[in-house]
């Protein structure tokens, strides 16, 4: 279980660009939880999960899971159990290295010997099992280079990469934003598919409200720095498009009544 308690970031403080996102932001996640979250932009989305993955510091607060506060661990210490993939395909890959190679250092990540130790004929085979899952043709490619694939190619390799280990939690920021139409949908039915066969706990940012009614069991709506809403389970199957947009517009209304308070 993930408990966030009293989580508070402010960027540039004291200048005056001081920009304060969270303010004892608390929240709960059940292991095993795959969390949609949408918002506007500058809601804090990626800030949240920055701070989940460790690339941003707190100002204060707590983040446990399953009870250990690892609020104070280094980022690389946490990316052992925590796997986050990017919305640009090229973050996810290192694109001078073949299929193989990048495929052998994700399996290898966190052992002390080189990439040859996951060049083993047993990894190979299991490597081409994974990668003909995804029809891609990727399979026989072993020895291209990641820079000749498509973003598609490239982001399906990045979360086969990320998940390989089977870590605990998954972070996924728009990681279908950059991809056409078509390929955004593939990439989402490997996610689903990658995320319910090896039942991590998922978070992930998206600004198209169909994955986030589709994807998960549960959906977070951000906004100021704060969940306005939280819709699980039977009330996420009920959800769709129209009533997601009543809340956006509900929210929006407040924002204005309370702009019309301060400027009256
Ligand atoms: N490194 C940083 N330095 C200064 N301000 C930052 C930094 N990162 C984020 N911010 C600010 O914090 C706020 C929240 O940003 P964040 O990226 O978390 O929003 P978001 O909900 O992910 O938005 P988007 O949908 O646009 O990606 C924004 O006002 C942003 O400008």
């Amino acid at each position: 279980m993930i408990q966030i308690r009293n989580l508070c970031k402010t960027f540039n403080k004291n200048t005056i660009n001081e920009k304060q996102v969270f303010d004892k932001l608390s929240l709960d996640i059940e292991d095993g939880d795959f969390v949609t979250i949408i918002g506007s932009n500058g809601a804090g989305k990626s800030t949240l999960l920055n701070m989940i993955s460790g690339s941003l510091d707190k100002d204060s607060g707590i983040i446990n899971i399953d009870g250990k506060d690892i609020s104070d661990l280094k980022e690389y210490k946490r990316s052992k159990f925590i796997a986050r993939v990017y919305q640009d395909p090229s973050f996810g890959t290192s694109p001078s290295m073949t299929i193989l190679e990048n495929l052998s250092m994700a399996i290898n990540k966190g052992n002390r010997f080189g990439l040859s130790m996951g060049v083993s004929k047993k990894n190979i085979e299991y490597f081409k099992e994974i990668l003909s899952e995804l029809s891609l043709g990727l399979e026989d490619q072993l020895h291209t280079k990641v820079s000749l694939l498509s973003g598609g190619q490239r982001q399906a390799l990045s979360l086969i990469m990320a998940t390989i280990k089977n870590p605990d939690i998954l972070l996924l920021d728009e990681h279908t934003a950059a991809l056409d139409p078509k390929t955004s949908e593939r990439i989402i039915e490997l996610t689903g598919k990658i995320v319910e066969k090896k039942k991590i706990t998922t978070f992930m940012i998206t600004h198209n409200l169909n994955h986030a009614i589709s994807m998960g069991n549960r959906l977070l709506m951000m906004h100021g720095g704060k969940v306005v809403l939280d819709i699980k389970e039977d009330e996420k199957k009920d959800l769709n498009i129209d009533k997601l947009l009543s809340y956006f517009e509900k929210i929006q209304s407040k924002d204005a009544l309370s702009d019309r308070v301060i400027f009256s």
